[in-house]
């Protein structure tokens, strides 16, 4: 018996591989190796290079490996890219998440998590935002996002397949023994970016837009150490093969920060001044966000380990550190 992630050769279905094969779980994984890299995938699991539209493919992989849940992180991630390519995220995050969801229903695998966002809310009236508050995305991503939702919902109201729908807030850090990391090439995250100013990777940053209706004028937004949402994925899947009903859950920690205050932990974690520079707003921003995940604890028992800005900032850092030694 095996578990099927996607996207598993990217920033944090590495993470979760890994968090698998710790609970000696057996593992494939599925990448077309867009934005991942093979060598994040560990040597213990399997690494099937492919698409997760192949459906030939993807259904014989999951006959060979008696896959029996599948947790689904391939994804185009860019929430400006998706404004200028709307359709190509409707592609990659939609329609091919539906021929995934086929091949699951027509190979009998019952359980499926799948990587949803907190971009579904757009910018919710009220912080910190609830599950059950109406979805309004600002942005193709986030529609892309929904749109898979409510597919898996009707295929698991119609097949025998339960699901999970995890709405990730702002995913950040690394593996704390630094086996894996977010090691995409031209990042946009902001963590990630301030990670690679702060250690010489670039000779500046940017802030996009200081002029919102926040504290400070940025933008605010909860991030979450990969490694706790990792766990957040292994609780719903234990979950999901205990009998628990399909269900669409948060994963935040419920504190914003906004992103002069994010600026600020990584020069304070690093020790030394970096250039910021203020550019205009970026398109298909949402102006607060933040989470309500009082549901993952009570349903999956979650327990955040990492919930500190100055230790998410630090093993970020730290990951960035490891690249730049290697020259990746
Ligand atoms: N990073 C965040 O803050 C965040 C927040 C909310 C949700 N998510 C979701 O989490 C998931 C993983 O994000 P990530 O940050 O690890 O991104 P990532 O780009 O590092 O990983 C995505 C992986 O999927 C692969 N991939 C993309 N399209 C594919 C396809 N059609 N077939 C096979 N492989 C494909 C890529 O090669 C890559 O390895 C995505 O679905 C994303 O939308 C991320
Ligand atoms: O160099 C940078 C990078 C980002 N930002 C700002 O920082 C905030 C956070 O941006 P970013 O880190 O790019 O994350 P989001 O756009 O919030 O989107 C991330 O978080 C979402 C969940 O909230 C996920 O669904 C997306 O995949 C993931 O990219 C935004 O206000 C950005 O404008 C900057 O000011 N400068």
């Amino acid at each position: 018996m095996a578990v099927m992630v996607t996207g598993g050769a990217g920033y944090i279905g590495s993470h979760m591989v890994w968090k698998l094969l710790d609970q000696g779980e057996e593992v494939v994984v599925v990448d077309r190796l867009s934005t991942g890299f093979d060598w994040a995938v560990p040597a213990e699991a399997e690494l099937v290079v492919g698409d997760v539209a192949d459906q030939v493919l993807i259904e014989a992989t999951m006959k060979r490996k008696k896959v029996d849940a599948v947790i689904h992180f391939a994804g185009s991630i860019i929430v400006p890219e998706s404004v200028s390519d709307p359709l190509g995220y409707y592609l990659n995050n939609t329609a091919k998440s539906r021929d995934l969801i086929e091949s699951a229903v027509r190979s009998g695998v019952k359980n499926f998590i799948f990587s949803s966002t907190a971009a579904v809310y757009g910018s919710p009236e009220r912080i910190p935002v609830a599950e059950n508050e109406a979805a309004a995305p600002e942005s193709p991503y986030g529609t892309s996002k929904l749109m898979t939702e409510l597919m898996l919902r009707d295929a698991a109201a119609a097949h025998d397949l339960d699901y999970t729908i995890l709405r990730y807030f702002n995913v950040s850090g690394a593996d704390p023994k630094m086996r894996t990391g977010q090691s995409t090439k031209g990042a946009t995250h902001l963590i990630k970016v301030a990670s690679e100013a702060a250690t010489g990777k670039r000779d500046y940053m940017e802030v996009y837009g200081t002029d919102y209706p926040t504290p400070d004028g940025t933008c605010v937004r909860d991030y979450i150490h990969v490694s706790d949402l990792a766990n957040a994925h292994y609780l719903a899947l234990k979950r999901l093969r205990d009998g628990g009903k399909s269900i669409t859950a948060n994963c935040g920690y419920g504190q914003g920060y906004s992103v002069h205050e994010v600026i600020d932990a990584v020069k304070r974690v690093v020790g030394h001044d970096f250039e910021v520079r203020t550019r205009e707003r970026r398109p298909g921003d949402a102006v607060a966000i933040v989470a309500n995940a009082d549901l993952a604890k009570s349903e999956f028992q979650w327990k955040p380990e990492y919930d500190n800005l100055e230790t998410i900032v630090s093993h970020a850092i730290q990951w960035e550190e490891m690249l730049k030694k290697r020259n990746t």
